[in-house]
């Protein structure tokens, strides 16, 4: 039988999944993210480094990334009948996240492990992915520049030596977009079986 004939759970799990952005107010219980992080970390990772350790941000705790986008935002508008209204609009775009989970590497010296530790990092983002998708929890990887600012990682004790791999914004969706259609890896396939 074929994965299309038997399509329940794990391949059904992986090709509904969404990256979401817009979130209910409901927030996510802070056990249960514990419990799908404990699964998570059983990601493969060569050496078994266990590269990562995780930040999560909810409530009052969401004001300090919220402060700093605002800012950020104000110091870029010139104009400033504009300036507050983008400022809040920044500030709310983080206070609307029920819970923000911030995944950190810790940067390996020697680049060849620190270079397979990103790419374990990134596995367990896609178990915890996953799982969080079978609770009917949502979220999106975040990569902005943020990840880099001094003022954010100071603000969540992200150390030297240590790389904030992604923001997870999270939250029990309130829309989930459509899928983007894949190209099937069947097409991008190359069968070497002659000598
Ligand atoms: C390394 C990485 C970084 C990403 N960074 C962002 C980001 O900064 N902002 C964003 O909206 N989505 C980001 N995404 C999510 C992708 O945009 C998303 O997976 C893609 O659009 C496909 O949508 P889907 O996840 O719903 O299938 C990132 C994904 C990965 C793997």
């Amino acid at each position: 039988m074929t994965i299309a004939q038997t399509e329940t759970g794990l391949a059904r799990l992986m090709k509904e999944r969404r990256s979401v952005h817009q979130f209910e107010s409901r927030e996510v219980d802070v056990g249960l993210v514990e419990e799908l992080l404990d699964t998570s970390v059983w990601a493969p990772n060569h050496r078994l480094t266990q590269p990562w350790r995780f930040v999560l941000v909810r409530g009052e705790g969401r004001r300090r990334i919220a402060d700093i986008a605002r800012r950020n935002a104000e110091k870029r508008e010139s104009d400033p009948a504009k300036r507050a209204e983008l400022g809040q609009t920044f500030y709310d775009r983080f206070m609307n996240v029920p819970l923000i989970l911030v995944v950190v590497m810790s940067e390996n010296p020697n680049m060849a492990v620190r270079e397979e530790d990103y790419a374990a990092v990134s596995c367990l983002i896609q178990n915890f992915s996953l799982l969080a998708w079978e609770q009917g929890i949502g979220l999106v990887w975040e990569s902005y520049p943020l990840l880099t600012q001094t003022e954010f990682r100071d603000t969540l004790g992200i150390g030297l030596g240590e790389r904030a791999v992604a923001s997870l914004h999270m939250g029990y969706p309130a829309k989930v977009p459509p899928a983007q259609p894949r190209i099937p890896a069947s097409e991008r396939l190359t069968i070497v079986d002659t000598p």
